[in-house]
């Protein structure tokens, strides 16, 4: 999955959402995200559908619950065929692998579990603060991401600063999922660890996560090129010919 841009559809309706995905139809098929607000509005049959015409689907739900209820919500999504899911790693070893468990007894076998660390609107102050854990960022990144992979998980989110760590610890199999992406110029917002799609992927970013700056740009599917461009040529830089 090395290197691939995954443009999240934080919209409010299915009909927005599908607006977007219409003026990307140029494209190869797109992998797109569908978080909290899109999968509240559309429900999880606009979920089958996505993936019916084509599209890889990483389903958001940063799931974070006791181990009995996210197994439950994990072999309910495994039935929708989409290829990733997201839940907390603060929720513990045992919460992970109930979702483990029960994504190994659905059968569905290519949903992908990653784990969410720590958010990239979340920094240093915040985590020490106002959440209370003392330490670095990327030494909490790195011990939750830890976790993870021990539980069984498939990845790990975190932002493009702790991409290297991730994957010198995790291997190459194990996926680091980077949003917190912003082209050159582009304003953060509420984002607070972010990085350029170039860098990240250079640091080994395997799916970068990138909303506003193609959902609400003027021409997403421009936006969108762009960003892909610009992952390509870091893939470019890496090994000195295109890999
Ligand atoms: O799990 C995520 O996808 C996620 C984790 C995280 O730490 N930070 C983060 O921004 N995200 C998601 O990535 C997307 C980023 O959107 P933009 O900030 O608009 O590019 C949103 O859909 C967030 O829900």
């Amino acid at each position: 999955m090395r290197g691939r841009v995954v443009i999240a559809l934080d919209f409010p309706t299915a009909e927005e959402a599908e607006a977007l995905l219409s003026r990307l139809e140029a494209e190869e098929k797109p992998f797109v995200k569908v978080g909290m607000q899109l999968f509240y509005a559309a429900g999880p049959r606009w979920v089958e559908r996505l993936k019916e015409r084509g599209c890889d689907v990483f389903l958001d739900l940063k799931l974070h619950d006791i181990p009995n209820t996210v197994a439950g919500a994990v072999d309910s999504v495994a039935r929708l065929g989409v290829d990733l899911l997201t839940l907390h790693a603060c929720g513990g070893r045992a919460m992970m692998e109930a979702a483990r468990e029960a994504r190994d007894r659905s059968g569905a076998s290519s949903l992908r579990l990653v784990a969410v660390t720590q958010l990239t609107s979340l920094d240093q102050r915040v985590l020490n603060e106002e959440l209370g854990i003392p330490g670095t960022v990327e030494a909490c990144v790195s011990r939750y991401a830890r976790m993870a992979r021990e539980s069984g998980m498939d990845g790990a989110v975190c932002s493009g600063w702790e991409v290297e760590g991730i994957k010198a610890m995790g291997g190459p199999d194990f996926l680091a999922v980077v949003p917190g992406i912003r082209p050159k110029g582009e304003a953060a917002q509420d984002q607070k660890r972010v990085m350029t799609p170039q860098e990240a992927a250079a640091r080994g970013a395997d799916l970068l996560v990138v909303g506003r700056p193609i959902t609400r740009a003027a021409d997403p599917a421009a936006a969108y090129r762009a960003i892909v461009r610009a992952v390509q040529n870091a893939g470019r830089d890496r090994c000195g010919l295109e890999c």
